[in-house]
C-alpha cells in the first residue's frame, strides 16, 4: 500500500517514522510518503488559504493549491482521498479494514477552517472514492493528529506489520465487537493486589469464559451502544446476564 500525507506541518508527521509503522516503511511494508502543501504554491510568500467567501471568522484552503498537489499525486492510479475534517462520518475499526483493503491513500491534512468543499467535490466527480471522516467529537486544530490515528489504525492491519496476526483478531471493538478484557502480568502479586487465579489455572475454556465474561461487562458498563449493535447470534444467553 501507498499512503501520502500532505501537510503545511509536514514535521508533524514524523511520528510515522517511529515503532511499528517507521520498521513497516523500512520493510518496504507500507510506501508512506510526506509532502509539504506549499510544494504546490506558485507565489512568492507560497500562500495556501484565504478569506472565506460569505463572510465569517478564520481562513479557508485554497482549492487550487490542493488540486496541484492531489492530481499529482494521484497521477499513477485510483486513490482513495481521506479528508479529516470534524464534520465527518466517525473513523472505526470497520473504516480502518476498508481503507487498509485500497492501493492508495491520500490523506488531505487540512487547517484554519478546513478545506474549500469543492476539493472533495471535484475528486468524487473525478470518480476517486473520497471519504471525510472525523476520529471524534472533540475540535482539533488541523487534520495532521487525525491522519496520525488514521495511519496508524489501518498501518497496523497491513500483512507483516504486527508481528503475531493473532493479537489482531482478539482485539478491542474486533470481530467480537466487544471492549477488551483486563490483562495482567507478573509479578502475581503488586501493591497487595493479585491476579485473578483463573488465569493462573491452565484451564484454557475457564480463561476463554472469564475474559468473555470481563468484556461484556466492560462493554455492558461503558459502551452500551456496542452491545445494542451485537447481533443475536453474537450474544449467548448466558452472555445476556450483563
Ligand atoms: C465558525 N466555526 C465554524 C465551524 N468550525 C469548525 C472547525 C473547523 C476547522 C477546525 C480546524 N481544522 C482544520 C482542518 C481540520 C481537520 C480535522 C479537524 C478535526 N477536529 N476534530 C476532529 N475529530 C477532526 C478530525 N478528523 C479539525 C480541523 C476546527 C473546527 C469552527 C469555526
Amino acid at each position: 500500500m501507498r499512503i501520502d500525507i500532505v501537510s503545511i506541518f509536514p514535521e508533524y508527521l514524523a511520528a510515522l517514522d517511529l515503532s511499528l509503522v517507521g520498521k513497516a516503511r523500512v520493510a518496504g511494508l507500507l510506501d508512506l510518503r510526506v509532502h509539504d502543501l506549499r510544494d504546490w504554491t506558485t507565489d512568492r510568500h507560497r500562500t495556501v488559504d484565504d478569506t472565506p467567501f460569505g463572510g465569517g471568522a478564520g481562513m479557508v484552503m485554497r482549492p487550487d493549491v490542493w488540486g496541484q498537489a492531489i492530481d499529482e499525486l494521484t497521477a499513477t492510479g485510483p486513490a482513495h482521498l481521506v479528508v479529516p475534517t470534524p464534520s465527518g462520518t466517525t473513523f472505526t475499526q470497520r473504516t480502518a479494514e476498508a481503507l487498509a483493503t485500497e492501493d492508495q491513500l491520500v490523506f488531505a491534512c487540512g487547517r484554519y477552517e478546513g478545506i474549500d468543499a469543492r476539493v472533495a467535490e471535484h475528486y468524487r466527480a473525478a470518480g476517486h472514492r473520497v471519504s471525510e471522516l472525523s476520529i471524534g467529537d472533540y475540535v482539533l486544530n488541523g487534520g495532521e493528529v487525525a491522519s496520525l490515528v488514521m495511519v496508524e489504525a489501518v498501518a497496523r492491519l497491513l500483512p507483516g506489520v504486527i508481528g503475531n496476526p493473532e493479537s489482531l483478531v482478539e482485539e478491542s471493538h474486533g470481530a467480537a465487537g466487544l471492549l477488551e478484557y483486563p490483562v495482567y502480568t507478573k509479578p502475581p502479586v503488586w501493591s497487595d493486589l493479585e491476579v485473578p487465579d483463573v488465569l493462573l489455572s491452565g484451564h484454557h475454556a475457564k480463561i476463554r469464559r472469564w475474559r468473555r465474561d470481563r468484556a461484556l461487562e466492560k462493554t455492558s458498563a461503558r459502551r452500551p451502544d456496542l452491545i445494542a449493535a451485537l447481533d443475536a447470534s453474537t450474544l449467548d444467553k448466558h452472555d445476556r446476564a450483563f
